[in-house]
């Protein structure tokens, strides 16, 4: 029977028409993937075996999509297919609470109704209020390497970008001082230190299924009620680590909220609550969110889909992101139209905190990388930062105005977008390139392989940020265009694709008005890593040098 099951005799013949790398008995590619990681698996065969290809993951089939028009069928399935993961390895109470984040969420009503909640913070109304954040926390990096520049030091950019990225979450979405740029030894630096630590294990271990537990689950998906006992009993270093991770990531939240809801319990009777706590004048009263519809399971039409929330116009003030869902409530369809519940509460501020500064690293330091790499595009950012000012503090507003600052920013996404792939479950029978696909297949649209397929794009595998310039002799055409998705598609794209693009245009304005950056022996070409999302390997390793 074992014998049988590694060959998964069923599975084998319902996906045989899609072709792939030649699977392992029990283990299918999956040693592969944990060697390569993921986005360089996939990058590997990308041209091997079509639009449209199978591997296995353990015992699971997924099957990937490389074609941007293919793609977009995968990604009207509203759910994301989720992996064997921790939380599945946690008891069923500990499951409940995990599963009620924005990211995790798995039943479709209950999504829609977060995305609801979490709209109002990630609108254009609410990101022009986040810009002096971030611009803090860029001036914070700024005198850093100032500091490492004097003494003609160097320093790893990927961990710089991710402690502004958690520092712009402390203050611009939290209103708390996270400290993550301390550089003393004060026990707030030591405790933001413990912090980033965690979310750094929680992202590479956890998705990098280094724990034998999680490589079971992949390999015996059957066996997880055993799994899930045996874990407390003999957890291994991994799951021990996670765990203790995890105990940090929500201690810390779990702080934030109380201290919150202290202050909300001390104010004068508010107007809102996130009024209250950021001392801003009575906000408009909150847009009722629309009811998703009993049984609205169904695919949802990607016109609904937000691209980073302005279906409630709402703002939310700096800080302001937990008291607003502290007043926010379920659709009418979901809980019974109740409050967000302080665990569901928990929840998201552990999503935003953990999930996010990844991923904004990691963006802002493949730009470093590219234009360290690229003297001519750092000229002509060069004399666009000065064009813009040397000494002047960027608005959001500004941003409009800085044409090859975002074209760069745009084109390190195309090239390096720290996004892999588009996760969706198959939510009914379907073809998808002419193959019989199941419900409930997993389902993966390859960004990564989508945004260097040299069909698609002319010198796919340069870095050319003029295909992005308005009437540039290089301008993408509205094919590429359409190909070009590092945020996701559908119902479960990136709800903080604004925030992020916000976020990394000041921070990298910030520094190329004051510095350039060399890079160190080893980084061309760069190793890609992808335990969750694309980036360096060991970091971006550079010497920051003043500008004249
Ligand atoms: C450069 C930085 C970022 C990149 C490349 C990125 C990319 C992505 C991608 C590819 C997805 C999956 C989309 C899909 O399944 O269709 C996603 C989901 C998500 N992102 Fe981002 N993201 C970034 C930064 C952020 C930031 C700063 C936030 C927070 C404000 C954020 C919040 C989210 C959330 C909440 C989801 C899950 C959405 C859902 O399931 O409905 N992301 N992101």
């Amino acid at each position: 029977m074992i014998a049988i099951y590694g060959y998964r005799p069923v599975q084998r013949w319902t996906y045989r028409s899609i072709p792939g790398p030649p699977p392992r008995w029990l283990t299918g590619n999956l040693s592969e993937i944990t060697r390569l990681s993921y986005a360089m698996f996939y990058l590997k065969y990308a041209r091997k075996y079509g639009k449209v290809w199978k591997v296995w993951f353990g015992s699971r089939v997924v099957v990937l999509v490389m074609d941007p028009d293919l793609g977009r069928l995968v990604n009207r399935n509203p759910n994301r297919h989720a992996y064997p993961h921790l939380g599945d390895l946690k008891s069923a109470a500990d499951n409940a609470s995990f599963f009620s984040s924005i990211t995790t969420a798995r039943d479709h009503n209950l999504h829609r109704s977060l995305q609801s909640a979490w709209q109002p913070t990630l609108s254009s109304a609410s990101l022009a209020g986040y810009a002096p954040a971030m611009n803090a926390a860029a001036e914070r990096l700024v005198a850093c390497l100032g500091a490492v520049a004097a003494a003609n030091g160097e320093t790893d950019m990927l961990a710089r970008f991710f402690r502004v990225a958690v520092d712009v979450v402390g203050t611009a979405v939290f209103g708390v001082d996270m400290h993550a740029q301390d550089d003393d030894d004060g026990p707030a630096a030591k405790r933001s230190t413990a912090l980033v630590t965690a979310m750094q294990t929680l992202m590479d271990i956890e998705y990098g299924a280094r724990s034998r537990y999680l490589t079971a689950g992949a390999l015996f998906p059957f066996a997880f009620p055993l799994l899930r006992a045996l874990v407390n009993i003999f957890p291994d270093n991994a799951i021990r680590r996670i765990c203790s991770s995890y105990v940090i990531l929500r201690g810390t939240c779990e702080e934030v909220l109380g201290d919150i809801k202290a202050k909300l319990a001390a104010a004068a009777p508010p107007a809102s609550p996130a009024a209250a706590l950021a001392g801003a004048g009575p906000l408009p009263k909150a847009a009722k969110p629309k009811s998703s519809g009993a049984g609205s399971v169904a695919m949802m039409p990607q016109a609904a889909v937000p691209d980073g929330g302005d279906a409630a116009q709402v703002p939310t003030p700096p800080g302001g992101f937990i008291p607003h869902l502290l007043s926010s409530a379920h659709h009418a369809g979901v809980r019974g139209g109740a409050l967000l519940s302080d665990d569901e509460v928990l929840q998201q501020a552990m999503s935003f905190l953990v999930g996010t500064p990844e991923s904004t690293a990691a963006a802002m330091s493949f730009c470093v990388h590219c234009l360290a790499s690229h003297s001519a595009a750092e000229a002509a950012l060069l004399q666009e930062v000065d064009a813009f000012g040397r000494a002047r503090v960027p608005s959001a507003e500004d941003l409009a105005g800085l044409p090859y600052l975002d074209a760069v920013w745009t084109e390190a996404l195309r090239l390096y977008g720290p996004g892999v792939s588009i996760l969706r479950e198959a939510a009914h029978d379907q073809r998808i390139g002419g193959h019989f696909i199941p419900k409930g297949t997993a389902l993966q649209t390859v960004i990564c392989a989508i945004h260097r397929d040299p069909a698609i794009w002319p010198r796919a595998g340069e870095f050319v940020p003029e295909r992005w310039l308005a009437g540039h002799a290089a301008e993408v055409t509205d094919a590429q265009r359409r190909a070009f998705n590092p945020w996701g598609d559908g119902a479960r794209a990136c709800i903080g694709r604004r925030f992020a693009a916000e976020e990394g245009r000041i921070v990298l304005l910030r520094l190329y008005q004051q510095f350039t950056f060399e890079l160190l022996p080893g980084q061309v070409p760069l190793e890609l890593w992808s335990p969750f999302s694309i980036k360096p390997r060991h970091g971006l390793f550079v010497r920051p040098r003043v500008r004249a």
